[in-house]
């Protein structure tokens, strides 16, 4: 470790009982370098993300494929580093948030790879994000079995998953680890705190510190990356090239720059994944004044067959393969029910997303469950045969154009009332789970987390804006909206009762679906007035 450098280091969350473990002088010393060194850039970098949306939002800028990167999409040579002990096959990989419990199970679902997930199945309370990095601290050194009140043991078996950790996007802090008075970047944070206690014992065990990066929207940010595991390498006299991560394609303007993303971090890179609902939801931030052309439907007929979106996921596995790395597809919505024909209903519907994944060449796909890993193994293993990947399938037949990617016409469609009253009652219902601490929930029968809650209250933002028409002629009007509201309001209240924080939930829905403006995030406004440190 460097010298120790000259800056003020505040926690002003809890660090008390086991919190003391993750929070030594050492690694809070350690992402304060982290900070010290990137925090400009990264701050240039959301600056450029918000000069570029509003480029594209005015209609000032039209999304293309980069004029000054168009050596590196075309220079055949370059490929990325070779896939990583435990990251060669990749068929399976089950997402999901660090409690204690989750971690036990995810590491014993049957899926070759964890997701630890800090972003979209994670309320980023402080308890949560201390206390998941304690259960990988504890999962790494197979020191983290239980036992329940109720009697259940919990114990990590003989092949567990292997842990890819997702930090949280560039657009969020961590509040309460503050340097010379501000706030982290929470991305160092999850990142730093992860590295520094687990990237040696991971070598050793014959594994690796690996990441799944999320919400990218440029090639630059790709970059940023990249310096960061350098410097993190170099810092803990690790080789240089040990870090790998997959970067999640899930904005249109990441899109447009997979070959440079892969380029950026190729020494680094393992793969990259089709995050769907992030998309979807990049997809109406971006466009949400282009009026009808760019209107969604109801978001259940937005799937993945629509050929916008089908455009993207066969660009995907076609940049990836070219290029050495596994394409990684995204996560159906349907999880398990105790109810046989609604599961088995699920189970349908993951399995035929899943099937036409691994047709389109995919190496391997997510889900959200421990009860859907064997479909999708399944699957996969009947493509695969006895490999542990399908990256010899080039998929030099697939060409998509930048009007492939930006037809969201295509998905044809209609916006009706029950869609609406739909979005409505998911948004009320995931942010008061979110409020509560947790981040990723099951809502009708589906998996809901915070990907898919911006997609809801961006569409209501998108049809207001749009004055698009429901089935019966009538324009969705912010009145109307706020009729929908009520009468939704009431019936989840009636169902959640008087514990949940639906009050709350209505004032962050009315700020970020039926304001003057469409604020970026969902999660940031929410975060700064909601999440302190008393939540547990
Ligand atoms: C857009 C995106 O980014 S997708 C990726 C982010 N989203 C996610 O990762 C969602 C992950 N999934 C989940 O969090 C959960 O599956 C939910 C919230 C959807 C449903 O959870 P539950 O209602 O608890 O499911 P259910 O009651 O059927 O769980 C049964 C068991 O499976 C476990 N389980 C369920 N999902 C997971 C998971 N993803 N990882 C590990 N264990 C899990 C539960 O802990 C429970 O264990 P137990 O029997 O020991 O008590
Ligand atoms: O992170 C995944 C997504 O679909 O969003
Ligand atoms: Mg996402």
């Amino acid at each position: 470790m460097a010298a120790k450098l000259n800056y003020r280091i505040e926690v002003t969350g809890p660090t008390d009982g086991r919190f003391a473990e993750i929070l030594t002088p050492a690694a809070l010393d350690f992402v304060a370098k982290l900070d010290n060194t990137f925090a400009g850039r990264r701050s240039e970098l959301l600056d450029e993300r918000r000069r570029r949306r509003e480029r594209v939002q005015s209609g000032e800028e039209r999304l293309d494929f980069l004029p000054e990167t168009h050596r590196i999409r075309t220079d055949d040579s370059w490929r990325i580093a070779p896939p990583a002990p435990g990251l060669e096959d990749r068929r399976v990989e089950i997402t999901g948030p660090t409690d204690r419990k989750m971690t036990v199970n995810a590491l014993n679902s049957g899926a070759k790879v964890w997701l630890a997930d800090f972003e979209d199945a994670t309320s980023p309370t402080w308890h949560n994000i201390v206390d998941g990095q304690l259960n990988l601290f504890d999962a790494i050194r197979r020191d983290i079995d239980f036992t329940t009140e109720a009697g259940k043991r919990y114990t990590v078996g003989d092949d567990p998953a292997t842990i890819v950790a997702r930090p949280r996007g560039w657009h969020l802090v961590e509040k309460h680890i503050r340097i010379d008075g501000r706030p982290v970047s929470a991305s160092l944070v999850d990142f730093g705190l992860y590295f520094f206690h687990n990237a040696r014992q991971l070598l050793a065990r014959g594994s690796g510190p690996y990441f799944y990066l999320p919400k990218l929207e440029s090639h630059l940010e790709a970059r940023l990356w990249n310096d960061i595991f350098l410097l993190a390498q170099q810092e803990l006299g690790i080789p240089r090239g040990t870090v790998r991560a997959t970067v999640l394609i899930e904005t249109i303007t990441a899109a447009f720059e997979m070959d440079e993303i892969l380029y950026e971090l190729r020494e680094h890179a393992s793969g990259l994944n089709a995050g769907r609902w992030d998309y979807i939801f990049s997809v109406i931030k971006n466009f949400s004044a282009h009026g009808a052309d760019f209107v969604l439907p109801d978001r259940a007929q937005v799937t993945m067959t629509v050929p916008f979106m089908r455009a993207y996921t066969e660009l995907l596995v076609r940049t990836c393969h070219r290029r050495g790395a596994h394409a990684i597809g995204g996560m159906a919505a349907f999880i398990p029910s105790k109810d046989p024909a609604t599961n088995e209903l699920a189970l349908e519907k993951v399995r035929q997303d899943k099937d036409r994944e691994a047709g389109d060449g995919f190496d391997g796909s997510w889900v959200a469950h421990p009860g859907l890993v064997p479909v999708c193994r399944e699957v996969f293993d009947a493509v695969l045969g006895g490999w542990p990947n399908q990256l010899t399938r080039l998929r030099e037949d697939v060409e998509v154009s930048a009007e492939d990617l930006l037809d969201v016409a295509s998905a044809g469609g209609e916006v009706t009332e029950a869609g609406v009253r739909a979005n409505i009652d998911v948004a009320l219902r995931y942010v008061d789970s979110w409020l509560r601490g947790i981040g990723a929930a099951a809502i009708h029968n589906l998996m809901e987390d915070a990907a898919t809650a911006e997609i809801a209250r961006c569409q209501i933002w998108q049809w207001i804006r749009n004055g698009t028409k429901l089935e019966d002629g009538t324009a969705l009007t912010r009145e109307l909206a706020v009729e929908f509201l009520d009468d939704e309001l009431a019936k989840v209240r009636a169902d959640l009762g008087a514990s949940a924080r639906l009050d709350d939930a209505r004032a962050i829905f009315t700020e970020t679906a039926l304001g003057e403006k469409l604020p970026s995030f969902l999660t940031t406004g929410a975060y700064a007035r909601y999440l302190t440190d008393t939540i547990r």
